[in-house]
């Protein structure tokens, strides 16, 4: 998360938020330094710097190592009784000391990750309004759209920021309109931009755009902090999205832009219309292809499937779902050298009304209509629900992006057996108890036959004695490190070629395709290595678009690794120094200015005058 809006506006130390190691200028003392999360490190100031920056009879007296602070916040976390208790405790440490929360985590990865993202984060969103304590972040509201710049204007220079994620609210995870809450999934992103791809805490930008809420239990809700009206769309809305994304070009014009969680109607339609003007991704469509993809590929891999003869079910084709089979369908055909139609058609996706059939082309949306069956091949045959279809169609693959809890029961999955030997199997909507199936269910049901990944985690599931790890699909494992590589590069656009470039990169991970283990995708506890590999392809396929905006990109491999490495934030304290507030703007503004040839000179220096 960023610093205070103010404290990035007025520059105190944001000449030097870019880099990544030697000192952090700041003309913060006393408690206004305290009270600075990207600053403050609590007992862990020196007492050299409790004389400087006047923090005697502030603090305690014993100074505290990192390891130390983290062995107490974690056991103040482990105390807390349940889940939202311990995302709460979370949140208060993250607004109280930034490197101390990303190292508390670092530390915990594994166990803290469900706590900070899904599941929990969505039982946290559900309670925004109740759960409240501080605002985090930039809050514009559709009915102040003549204000957006002036909003936006809070959170600094041009050079301040890099990469903003924002929602609508529409549809969050698969929990629907959580209105102004949806703040949250923004931070979350953020935190997980930095954690796992080491993109500079100070220099992001939470956004949520308030466009009222169809929630009726908010709407009710005295607490509610958002808007208390019904969601706007049609021009109003789109207005107030051009009029966001306007702002974002002038003010941060050098920034990566995050859709997240927008509704059917419009994610897809506001990805293709900013996809050719600028750096944009849509993670529910882009990187749910991606993280999908690559799991497929390793199943293949494990099961010997051809993509020329396999056949794939989408159950719940919306935003996610169509994303998801847009990137299958360019793989057959990259494949198999077929065409994308003819590539499409071994694609059978399942909506509410059954498989979309080209007869019911005018209820279905325009990302859906590539998939839409002959209804001729369907004539005598049943396809209004999933088991008729599976029955017909004897999927490879069965992926589900629903949010229909149990939708893959006992008797779709013993179906699909029969005609697979390995059966892939991807219940993918979250939060975990919106899952299609329990993966324990998945393996009892196929004797231990099903290729799984599930989109929220899951402990290990017991099988024949033996304990088997279930991987996680979940976008998580790829925005990191695309947004990495479009940061570093400063690409002007993220066309098709650069996702492509992030799932090669991906798709070599899988332990399975390593020999490390079984899994069909990596675990997060490897994921910063993981994002370099995916920020190394995403950059080269920028610089051979000529997209990129950074010219000082090094040309051997082994270089642009380093390049990359030296780049990414990691959670230490930094020896602070003190400067005086008059003039450290100008400085500041002199030192970085608009040169990203400087800004990695300037970053380099310093790392080389601290070893
Ligand atoms: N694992 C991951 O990385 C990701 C998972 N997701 C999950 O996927 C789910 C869907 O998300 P979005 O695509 O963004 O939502 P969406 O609302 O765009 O799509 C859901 C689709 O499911 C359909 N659907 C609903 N009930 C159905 C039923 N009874 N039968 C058949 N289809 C039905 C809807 O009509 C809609 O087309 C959510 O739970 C979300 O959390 C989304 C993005 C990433
Ligand atoms: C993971 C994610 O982006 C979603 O469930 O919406
Ligand atoms: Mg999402």
């Amino acid at each position: 998360m960023s610093s205070h809006p103010k404290d990035s506006k007025n520059l105190k130390y944001g000449h030097l938020a870019l880099s990544t190691s030697g000192k952090l200028e700041t003309s913060l003392t006393g408690n206004a330094l305290l009270r600075s999360p990207y600053l403050n490190k609590g007992s862990g100031f020196t007492k050299e710097e409790r004389e400087t920056f006047q923090l005697h009879g502030l603090l305690p007296s014993n100074v505290q190592t990192l390891d130390v602070q983290v062995k107490r916040a974690y056991a103040q976390y482990s105390s807390r009784q349940d889940d939202i208790a311990k995302n709460t405790f979370m949140t208060s440490i993250k607004q109280q000391n930034e490197v101390l929360y990303y190292k508390l985590i670092q530390e915990h990865l594994k166990e803290m990750f469900p706590v900070i993202y899904t599941p929990t984060e969505g039982e946290a969103i559900q309670n925004y309004s109740g759960l409240f304590r501080k605002p985090e972040g930039c809050y514009l509201n559709i009915e102040d759209v003549d204000r957006v710049e002036d909003d936006m204007d809070q959170w600094g220079h041009a050079d301040d920021v890099d990469l903003i994620v924002v929602s609508d609210g529409e549809q969050i995870l698969g929990i629907g309109d959580q209105g102004v809450g949806a703040i949250l999934i923004s931070i979350a992103k953020l935190v997980i931009y930095t954690l796992c791809a080491g993109i500079h805490p100070s220099r992001t930008l939470p956004v949520v755009l308030d466009c009222g809420t169809n929630n009726k239990k908010l709407l009710e809700d005295e607490l509610y902090l958002g808007l208390r009206q019904p969601r706007a769309s049609g021009d109003k809305y789109d207005n107030f999205v051009g009029t966001f994304v306007d702002v974002c070009r002038k003010r941060y014009p050098r920034a990566y832009l995050h859709f997240e969680d927008f509704g059917l109607n419009n994610a897809r339609r506001i990805l293709d219309k900013y996809t050719p003007q600028i750096a944009c991704f849509n993670d529910d469509v882009q990187g749910t292809g991606c993280v999908t993809l690559a799991a497929i590929m390793a199943a293949f891999h494990v099961n010997g499937v051809k993509w020329s003869e396999a056949r794939f079910v989408m159950f719940g084709a919306g935003t996610a779902g169509t994303g998801i089979a847009d990137q299958i369908k360019d793989a057959i055909a990259h494949e198999t050298g077929k065409s994308t139609e003819e590539a499409g058609r071994q694609i059978f996706a399942v909506d509410k009304p059954g498989l979309l059939l080209k007869s019911k082309e005018k209820g279905l949306t325009p990302a859906q209509i590539p998939y839409a069956h002959d209804d001729s091949a369907w004539e005598g045959k049943r396809h209004d629900d999933l088991l008729s279809v599976v029955k017909e169609v004897k999927p490879h693959v069965l992926i589900g992006t629903s949010t229909v809890p149990g939708a893959f029961s006992k008797e779709v999955v013993e179906e699909m057996s029969k005609h697979v030997d390995r059966p892939v199997i991807f219940p993918l909507s979250n939060p975990t108890r919106l899952h299609e199936a329990k993966p324990q269910d998945l393996f009892d049901w196929t004797e231990g036959k099903a290729l799984v990944a599930t989109g929220s985690p899951f402990p290990p599931v017991q099988y024949d004695g033996k304990e088997v790890e279930i991987s996680e699909c979940n976008n998580s494992v790829t925005f990191p490190g695309i947004g990495l590589g479009a940061v570093l590069s400063r690409t002007r656009l993220l066309p098709p070629s650069l996702i492509v470039a992030a799932v090669k990169a991906l798709a070599s991970t899988a332990p399975v395709l390593k020999g490390t283990g079984a899994g069909l995708l990596p675990d997060v506890t490897g994921v910063r290595e993981i994002s370099v590999q995916i920020a190394k392809n995403v950059i080269q396929a920028a610089v051979k678009e000529g997209l990129n905006q950074e010219k000082e990109i090094p040309e051997d491999e082994d270089e642009l690794e380093e390049w990359i490495r030296e780049q990414m934030w990691d959670a230490r304290y930094r020896e602070l120094k003190l400067i005086e507030d008059e003039g450290a703007s100008a400085h500041a503004r002199g030192e970085l200015g608009t040169n990203s040839h400087r800004r990695l000179g300037s970053i380099r220096h310093k790392r080389h005058m601290t070893k």
